[in-house]
């Protein structure tokens, strides 16, 4: 892998297996009816591509398409049946909301749980606390259980930790799905802090003007496969997701306008 290259992903594919049935006796039934108890899909079908280092890219494409795959053959949760993945340094980010939250613990406990598993020392979150406490803006909710907070809430404690933690990379999985109208403002001018910092960035997104603001460059996939590997308008062009839309208004624009598409 070059120097200056952050992440590396060479003919990578991931195959996901697909029960039909429960119980045992569905499987019996089924199995008398000579119906297949399982099939495979391919959510990553053979991708290739290089990121390198500072670079921010926009991974688009229809749902089901493989993006937040992806994201977790790249962070390490998932790995790939086929080919590599390869990284450089500490990656960051928001790929499920709450995932790595325990719903019986309060905001408080899950920001340092939250933060140990992306690789930061108590220390360090103390350090940060204050911060990361002011950018969720949770008020209260803060000292009860988040398995008793809205998904926006879940959102704003996930994305204020991720976004304080020092990273090299940082993935961002529609982070501005569930937010209110100020929250992903402040979540878009945050990341483009954390781009500016030279961190690099994937961010999946549906919304072509936040893509417009924070990327370069654009990645499609097309059921699994790469569709797509260029120039963000072009991309943005290419998904096609604006046609009622001046698609060159879009990068003048700030962001907003694809927020809340
Ligand atoms: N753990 C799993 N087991 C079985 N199938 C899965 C699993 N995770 C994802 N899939 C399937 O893989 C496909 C790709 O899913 P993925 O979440 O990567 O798509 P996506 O492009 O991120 O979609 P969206 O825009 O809806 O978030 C989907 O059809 C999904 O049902």
């Amino acid at each position: 892998m070059a120097a200056d290259t952050a992440i590396l992903v060479d003919e990578a594919t991931k195959v996901f297996t697909l029960r039909y049935h429960k119980t045992f006796k569905q499987m019996t039934v089924a199995m008398m009816r000579g119906q297949d108890l399982t099939n495979t899909f391919t959510a990553v079908d053979n991708v290739s591509l290089e990121i390198k280092q500072g670079e921010s890219v926009g991974l688009m494409g229809l749902n089901g398409s493989g993006k937040s795959t992806l994201l977790k053959l790249i962070n390490g949760t998932m790995r790939p049946d086929k080919g590599t993945v390869l990284t450089r340094g500490r990656i960051a980010g928001l790929i499920a909301t709450g995932a790595g939250f325990h719903p019986q613990l309060s905001g408080r406990e899950n920001i340092y749980l939250n933060a140990a598993i992306m690789g930061m020392s108590e220390k360090e979150t103390a350090r940060r606390y204050d911060e990361i406490v002011d950018f969720a803006d949770i008020g209260k909710f803060l000292e009860a259980p988040v398995g008793t907070y809205s998904s926006g809430m879940y959102a704003r404690l996930g994305f204020s930790v991720a976004v304080h933690v020092d990273s090299d990379i940082f993935l961002a999985d529609e982070v501005l799905a569930v937010g209110d109208k100020p929250f992903k403002k402040k979540c878009l001018d945050k990341m483009e802090e954390i781009r500016q910092s030279g961190v690099t960035i994937v961010y999946v997104s549906h919304a072509a003007g936040s893509v417009a603001r924070m990327c370069e460059r654009v990645i499609v996939l097309e059921q699994g496969k790469l569709g797509f590997d260029g120039e963000a308008m072009d991309g943005i062009r290419y998904v096609k997701y604006d046609d009622d839309l001046p698609v060159d208004a879009l990068s003048a624009g700030d962001g907003e306008l694809g927020a809340d598409i």
